[in-house]
């Protein structure tokens, strides 16, 4: 049975632009202020990673601080240390992730440590995390596919995963970072993942590399599977994924989705709007579909 509605978990203003060239901090805020304006109640806005490694989001704090809050929104933000969770807190952060790998490769070029070494990073920021009271969701990457290794396993892709909900985080966001899966091993991923994780604990993280990120979706979604991350306008890709593109475009998939009578609580025009003018603080097109054949 397909949901009635699912969870939108907006990642346009962090996965989007920590890969492109650097907006102004006005620009970040504003967008984040018209996501929110639009319905959308989840948004990654900010990222407390080493600015040696991801200038683009070294503004991370003044995005925090300088936005208008909602009611009823959570901000999150990234943290891949202690040292993140320290400074998402000061700058207000309502929840945050931490972000491992079903790749020893790509945790290598990502985060500098192995897969376990990350889990030992981890510890402290969970048991930090619990004492402030702050959620923390868990990202996976790669699973459908490494940049460096090539195959990934779905066996590891659950070990993985099984690892960091063991530790505490309350979803588990599985991410095809460089957009190379396809239906059919999509949904077997899955479907391994939750044997060990529940269904309603996971997210999908489909990055649209290979324009497969809708059909990868759609296979997903008669497993109950109900919240989904997206970037507005498609922004972004992966600074440790050379070619990468941004994740499935926001607008895109809210077309399909209300198309198929899953309510989103999202305004499609708002969103779409939101999209436009961070497009064009890049200088560039949407990378959506539905918004250049709407607008
Ligand atoms: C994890 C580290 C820090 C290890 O980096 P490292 O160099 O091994 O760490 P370190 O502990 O030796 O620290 C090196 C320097 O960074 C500083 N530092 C250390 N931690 C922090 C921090 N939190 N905030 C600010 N500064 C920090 C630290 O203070 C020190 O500064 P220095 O003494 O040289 O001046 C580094 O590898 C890093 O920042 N990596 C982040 C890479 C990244 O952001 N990747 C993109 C996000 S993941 C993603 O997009 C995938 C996802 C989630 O969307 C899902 C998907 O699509 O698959």
């Amino acid at each position: 049975m397909l949901p009635t509605n699912v969870s939108i978990f907006e990642v346009g203003a962090r996965d989007g632009l920590q890969n492109e060239v650097s907006v102004p901090t006005e620009a970040k805020i504003a967008l984040i202020e018209q996501l929110a304006d639009a319905g959308v109640k989840r948004i990654e806005a900010a990222s407390f990673v080493s600015p040696k490694w991801v200038p683009q989001m070294a503004d991370s704090s003044a995005v925090l601080h300088g936005i208008k809050r909602q009611q009823g929104v959570v901000y999150s933000a990234l943290t891949p240390n202690l040292k993140g969770l320290e400074l998402a807190i000061a700058a207000g952060a309502d929840e945050v992730a931490i972000f491992g790998a079903a790749s020893q490769s790509f945790s290598q070029k990502n985060i500098n440590c192995s897969i376990e070494e990350s889990i030992e990073r981890f510890i402290p920021l969970m048991d930090m995390a619990k004492q402030r009271n702050i959620a923390v969701r868990g990202y996976v990457s790669c699973v459908l596919g490494c940049p460096y290794k090539g195959e990934i396993k779905a066996s590891e892709v659950a070990r993985v995963s099984e690892i960091l909900y063991k530790m505490g985080c309350y979803e588990i966001s599985l991410g095809d970072t460089i957009g190379i899966g396809t239906a059919n091993n999509a949904r077997r991923m899955l479907e391994t993942v939750a044997e060990l994780v529940p269904i309603d604990k996971l997210a999908l993280h489909f990055h649209d590399t290979y324009g497969q990120a809708l059909a990868n979706i759609q296979a997903c979604l008669p497993t109950g599977i109900s919240v989904f991350d997206s970037s507005v306008a498609g922004l972004g890709g992966c600074p440790y994924a050379k070619g990468a593109s941004g994740n499935l475009a926001s607008e895109d998939l809210i077309y399909m989705l209300h198309g198929m009578g899953i309510d989103t609580g999202i305004d499609l025009t708002k969103l779409i709007q939101a999209g436009k003018n961070i497009s064009q603080a890049l200088g560039r097109m949407s990378a959506s579909k539905v918004a250049n054949a709407l607008g």
